[in-house]
Formats: structure tokens, sequence, C-alpha cells
């Protein structure tokens, strides 16, 4: 039984056959922009993902991937691969972590909850500590959240408060970090005002310090763990918005990958390390990115690096990151609840299941994919491969990442035809597109269309069917742009956009499995990711629940 007491047997679909296999195709941060110099996809030669195209309108169209069509605040809100996969694997649009904590926050109930009274019991004698992205993007966290927790806490008790920040540039602009940093010093200034110790206690770059994920290079943790929690980091500056001008010249700096930093008094001891009885809390809302450091803060047996000192603190997470390890415990603001994603009614239905992708992308096609739950639903029919992904590189060096390992394993697994589904997520576009690196990013796009080939070959072999989307846009379009859509120019120069858009994605579905008549609606113009669930388990010969967003597709007699 599903959790609302549906049950978990899904309908036959009334015209379409059972047993076709089909290959779900994710190519992360491909988004459908306007020919132009700055879109890498356009750029870039591909062949296969230019013949589907072909197909429009019956057999390629386009998707909506940011915005209230991922359950974000704002249709200025970018897309990104949480809420787009997501919205792809779970059928229906969840207002998500950003929303709720705009929610909580307005309403004030998050300093009602559990979780805020939990790490308030440190404030009468202990440091709050804030660590978490720095910036705008709405991506991972939001300043306008922080500069409200901060305030909030001021106004219920913090004594003093220390802030670790990640500097982002992946989300917004490089450079746009001085900037963010001295927003932060001035609220800061107006809780010393108050009679609040409050300061910056240390920092680094997102990339670099703190962020990684999927356990790709735990080093990037114990960078930050280091200058957050040991008060320790090879550059040492009584004052950040120094810290990061000063960082930001050297040579091939980017916010990024700023080194960490501390801040330091006029003793040279550090302003801020984590120590027993205080409170700590990691303010980005998205999971993936923080999943690794709450793993450090909260766990007792630890052997990822050596922690040095594992202070006894209240920490709570502004989500929960893990419903499936329920991680961390405690928590500002309840994550959405993604039940009954299309992942667990397929197995209920009988359904084999192959996913995969490199690390760095691993989770997306799984635990994003599966409502933010990591594991199998049931291992005796699923399978998850992780390649191995390039750890302490930037991936405009090696831009073809594992693009052609990962549709091996596609084309294998389909081959085998041990699997009824199998999904897999092409990370290049995205990855890449996110260095900036405009000729990288067009070697990236080239290999990802390579890759779709190779998957699409193995479903003709085997009488298959294939549906090939993204989750949001990024490398078709790489530079800031105005309202109008003219490149943006600061200083006379154009400026590289390294984050995400606000593009439609495409989807395209085809191969010999696809019965006749089947066709993409064309009453479903506002049509998102959240539409594509519910195609694919028609594709496999079976209705949606009633509940979950339309079919993007319809059958006709011909
Ligand atoms: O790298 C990331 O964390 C985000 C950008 O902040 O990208 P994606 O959503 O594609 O994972
Ligand atoms: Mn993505
Ligand atoms: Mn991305």
């Amino acid at each position: 039984m599903g959790s609302s007491g549906a049950s978990w047997k899904l309908p036959d679909h009334p015209k379409l056959p059972k047993g076709k296999q089909v290959a779900v195709v994710v190519l992360d941060g491909w988004g459908e922009a306007n020919p132009n110099e700055y879109n890498c996809i356009h750029t870039a030669e591909t062949p296969t993902m230019d013949s589907l195209k072909n197909g429009a309108p019956e057999k390629w169209r386009l998707v909506r991937a940011h915005g209230t069509a991922v359950g974000l605040p704002s249709e200025d809100d970018m897309g990104n691969s949480e809420v787009g996969h997501n919205a792809l694997g779970a059928g229906r649009i969840f207002a998500q972590g950003a929303k709720l904590v705009d929610i909580a926050l307005a309403s004030g109930k998050i300093f009602d909850g559990e979780g805020f009274k939990y790490i308030k019991e440190c404030f009468e004698t202990g440091t709050l500590h804030l660590i978490g992205l720095l910036s705008d993007g709405g991506v991972h966290s939001r300043l306008d959240q922080l500069q409200l927790l901060l305030k909030g806490a001021g106004e219920r008790g913090a004594k003093r408060i220390r802030v670790h920040i990640l500097t982002d540039g992946r989300d917004v602009l490089d450079g746009s970090s001085v900037g963010f940093v001295e927003t932060v010093e001035k609220d800061l200034e107006a809780l010393r005002q108050k009679g609040i110790d409050a300061r910056i206690a240390s920092g680094g770059g997102r990339m670099y310090v703190t962020m990684d994920r999927y356990e790709n290079d735990w080093n990037v943790v114990k960078r930050g763990w280091d200058a957050q929690v040991l008060g320790e980091a090879p550059h040492k500056f009584t004052n950040a918005v120094d810290a990061v001008k000063k960082l930001r010249e050297e040579p091939k700096a980017n916010d990024q990958y700023l080194p960490p930093f501390v801040i330091v008094d006029e003793n040279g001891k550090p302003v801020g390390p984590i120590v027993d009885g205080d409170a700590v809390v990691t303010i980005n809302f998205r999971a993936d990115r923080m999943v690794m450091l709450a793993k450090a803060l909260e766990y007792e047996n630890f052997d990822k690096f050596d922690r040095v000192r594992f202070p006894k603190i209240h920490y709570a997470g502004m989500l929960e990151y893990d419903g499936e390890l329920k991680l961390p415990s405690h928590y500002l603001v309840s994550p959405p609840e993604i039940d009954r994603t299309s992942g667990e009614y397929l197995v209920h239905n009988g359904i084999r299941t192959f996913a995969c992708s490199e690390t760095v992308k691993f989770g997306h096609v799984t635990f994003f994919w599966n409502g933010n739950r990591s594991g199998y639903f049931n291992q005796e029919l699923e399978e998850y491969v992780e390649i191995p992904s390039d750890s302490g590189i930037t991936f405009n060096v090696k831009p073809k990442m594992k693009a052609l390992e990962i549709a091996e394993k596609a084309r294998d697994a389909i081959l085998s035809r041990k699997f009824d589904q199998v999904r897999v997520n092409l990370p290049n576009s995205d990855m890449v597109g996110h260095t900036g690196d405009i000729e990288a990013t067009v070697v990236a796009c080239k290999a990802a269309d390579e890759a779709v080939k190779m998957i699409l070959d193995a479903i003709e072999q085997v009488g298959g069917i294939y549906v090939v989307t993204a989750d949001h846009g990024n490398a078709e379009d790489m530079v800031k742009r105005d309202k109008s859509g003219k490149p943006l120019l600061k200083d006379g120069q154009i400026q590289i956009l390294t984050s995400h858009t606000l593009q439609p994605v495409p989807i395209a579905i085809g191969g010999p499995g696809v019965a006749p008549g089947v066709r993409f609606r064309q009453d479903l113009p506002r049509g998102g990711l959240a539409n594509v669930a519910a195609t694919v388990m028609n594709l496999h010969g079976f209705e949606a629940p009633s509940d979950y967003e339309p079919t993007l597709i319809e059958v006709v007699d011909n």
C-alpha cells in the first residue's frame, strides 16, 4: 500500500504493451536556446540530438524545467539537479526546500520548531555557528534566508554568532562573492550594535571547501572541517572582505575554488572554531552537497578523515538531507515529503531497473530520482552502478568525463536484457558548463551526444524505447544577458555565465518498441519535467497514478 492508502498496483495501459525495454537518458544541464556563439550545444557537433529534434512535434518537444514547474518559489528561479530529478522521478510538483524555508521564515514558524529549540539550548553559554553557501543563487541556499536566520537568532537570545561562508561563483557570476560578504558583514555589524558578538569566522570556495557530494573527495570536506571546526587554514585574515579580495588576486583564482581561510583576532587566534557546547546550523536547504558535512558533524563513528576533535554540539540542518538515513537528526524545516515516486511504483509492478552515472551525478539518478532517499527499494529488481569520477580537477580539463563509460554500462545493461528500465545521467554539459570554459563545454556536449548515440543504438538492437531529456539548462547559454537577451557588458567585456539557466529542455521519445500512434499530445503546452514520470510509466505499459502530472503522450489510431 502506498502512503496515501492507494495500492501500489498500477493499472494496465489500455493501448500500450508491457515488456519493452525503456532507456531513460538525462542530459544534465542541456537546455534549448537560440543558436549563437554562446550556445555550446549549438556550436558542438551533436548529430544524434539534432536528429531527435527532427521528430518534432510528435516525438520531440520542450518541457519546462525551472521555477514553479519544479516547485521553486518563482519563475526567476533557474532549474537545478535536485528539483529537476525530483520532478522527473516523482511525477508531481512538490514545494521544494527553497520555498519551504521561505514559508517557515515568513511565518516565523521556523523559530518554534524542534530544530531551532534544539540549537537554542546552546545560546546562553555557547556560540551559534552558521555554515553554508553564500549567494542569492537559490540552488543550495539563499542570502536572504541567512539574513533572516541571523536576525531571528539574535532576537531569540543568541549571544555569540559565527558565520562560516562558502563562496559561490557557480550559481551566480564569478566575482560576486565580494558583494555578498560585504552584505553579511553589514548585517553582522547591525547585530554587534545590539550587543551580539557576531562575526565571520572562516571561508573558502564551495568546490574546494566543504561542498563535495556523493563522497567524490573527502579532502574537500576535511579542508572545511579544519577551518570551521579546528580554526586552522593556510590563509589567515582579520577580515573576510579582505580575505576574499586578496585570495581572488591569485592567478586563476575564482569564487568556486577559493582556498580555505580563517579569520583571526589581533593576536592571530582564530575567532570562531567550533567547540563543545556550541550550536551549528548548516544553512543550505539542498541536500547533496551537505550530506558529507552532516555525517562529519553528526556521526560518532566516522573514518573518512581524521577529525582531530569531535566537538559535542547541537547540530541542525536547514532541512533533513536524507530521508532514509534520517540525516541530520535535527533540522529547522521539514523537507518536502516526496513519496510514491515512479521508481517505487515500478519495482512494485515488477519493473527491473538499472541506473548509472559517474560519482558526481550518481545520486541524481538514484537519490534525487527516488525523492531524496538513498538505497534500493528492492535490491532483487534494481541495480545502481556508480562509475568513479575524476577528483581534484575542474572538468574543463577532462570534458569528456565518463560519458563513454556510462554509455557502455547502459549499452551492456540493455543488451543483457536483464532490465526493463535503464536510466542514466550524462553529466558533461552541466559539469563543464559550470567551469565557464566555452571551448571545453563544446567538447563536453559532443561527448554527451556520442554517449546518447551508443545507448540509442543498443535500444535499436533490442527493439526497445528511448526517452531522452534533461534536468535544466546550462551549456546552451554561457553568457550573462540583459532582460532583452543581449549580452550584458561589464567594463566592455561579456560576463561568462557559469550557472544554470531558465531555459526549457528537450524531451524525445522513439525506438522500434514505440507502439504505432504514440505521439506527444498538443494540449499540454506548459508541460514540465513532472510530466515525464507518467510518460515513462505509459511506455512500460502502465497507467500512472491519478494524482501524477499528466502524461505527455497520447495514442492515436492510424
Ligand atoms: O553543482 C551543483 O551543485 C549545482 C549547481 O549549484 O548543479 P546541479 O544542480 O546540476 O547539480
Ligand atoms: Mn543538473
Ligand atoms: Mn549543475
